[in-house]
């Protein structure tokens, strides 16, 4: 499929993850006020992660775009969320919610230059529209890859996250969009918390790439339509001295192994303070040249799901970086849900010079390491 030929389909992912990301700074804007933080919109998975209004909110009216720009009959979505909670007799209370975020978010979808329903769906339809997003990928065809709302946790904390959609065609990602509405405009804010005050919906952004195309581009993110402003070009650093190097990983001990990386840093010679942040904005902050390396080593029973990486591989790869496993191999996304055959880990750098000595530096901690 020739790169060109994709430009409805970047168009519409674009526009619908700004959409997308502005249901997603109200309903963290109400999840901050002191009386709704036991109001039963945040709910907990079998796993014991979150889940919101948002996650719910934000798979609703990306399944429901989807499906009236490209037809519902053949669309495969890969997602995170099922309905299996939200339909509970229980749950009334939480659907009502969501449908409210959702008929709220879709009545402003022509400022998005998307399309809006005729009337405001009913609970059937969003649970409907949710639960179409039940592919499970694989190597054949095109799917759409969605995490809804990714980082979660950092989402409940009033802290970063982002909305991930990529395409993928034959196990290839074609397209990906990060919106980050949290991603501040200055980079020392991922580490000092000026991420934490409520700010206005100017401070994040929206970044998007097409593979093969050799450009990324980010616009801001701005409140109550799509930005009139030309979107900018992302570049990744230059820097390949690991001394001058910042590295990332997440946040969450549970989710990356903070000793092992900190051993691998410090045998390159890295010398800076590693920066935690939730979420793809890492893969953000590599594309956009506020960090250098992103690794992330989970527990070796995990498997990495291809929604939490499709679209910031596609992003950092176009903006000059580049993505591997642990051994130094492409990521998988042909192998359905998950990143099937994955060696180690991830690693994430902002050009060649850099990750070689990553990925040599794995193998001569790796032994020693109790992964
Ligand atoms: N035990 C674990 N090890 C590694 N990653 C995990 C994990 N449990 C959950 N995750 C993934 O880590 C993501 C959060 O990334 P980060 O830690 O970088 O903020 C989660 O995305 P969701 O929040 O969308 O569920 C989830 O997919
Ligand atoms: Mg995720």
């Amino acid at each position: 499929m020739a790169v060109e030929s994709l430009e409805t389909e970047m168009d519409t992912a674009v526009r619908v993850v700004h959409l997308a990301s502005s249901l997603c700074v109200k309903v963290q804007e109400k999840l901050r006020l002191p009386s709704s933080t036991n109001n039963g919109h945040v709910k907990s998975k079998d796993d014991d992660s979150p889940v919101t209004v948002a996650d719910w909110g934000v798979q609703a009216i990306v399944s429901w775009v989807l499906a009236e720009v490209f037809g519902g009959q053949n669309l495969s979505i890969v997602a995170e969320e099922d309905t299996e909670s939200l339909s509970k007799a229980e749950s009334l209370g939480l659907l009502g919610a969501v449908s409210n975020a959702v008929n709220e978010a879709l009545s402003e979808a022509p400022k998005y230059g998307l399309p809006k329903p005729d009337k405001p769906l009913g609970s059937s339809d969003i649970l409907k529209a949710i639960s179409r997003c039940n592919s499970l990928g694989g190597p054949k065809g095109r799917h759409w890859v969605l995490d809804p709302v990714d980082g979660t946790l950092g989402f409940v904390r009033g802290d970063q996250y982002a909305v991930a959609l990529a395409l993928i065609e034959n196990g290839k990602v074609l397209l990906g969009v990060l919106g980050c509405p949290n991603y501040p405009v200055k980079k020392e804010c991922l580490s000092n918390g000026c991420n934490q005050t409520t700010g206005s919906v100017s401070k994040g952004c929206v970044m998007y790439a097409k593979k093969g195309s050799g450009q990324a581009w980010m616009q801001p993110l701005v409140s109550g339509g799509f930005p009139e402003s030309a979107a900018t070009v992302l570049k990744v650093s230059t820097v390949d001295d690991p001394v001058l190097a910042t590295v990332c990983e997440p946040v969450e001990r549970a989710n990356s192994n903070h000793l092992f990386t900190a051993g691998l840093a410090n045998s390159m010679g890295v010398r800076k303070q590693p920066l935690r942040v939730y979420s793809m904005v890492k893969y953000a902050a590599i594309a956009r040249g506020d960090a250098e390396v992103f690794m992330k080593f989970a527990q070796s029973s995990y498997k990495e799901k291809i929604w939490d990486h499709a679209a910031g591989v596609v992003i950092v790869e176009e903006a000059g970086g580049v993505v591997t496993d642990a051994g130094g191999r492409e990521l998988d996304f042909s192998k359905g849900v998950y990143l099937e055959g994955l060696d180690r880990g991830i690693v994430a750098s902002s050009g060649q010079v850099l990750h070689e000595k990553i990925i040599g530096a794995v193998y001569a901690s790796w032994e020693s390491s109790s992964l």
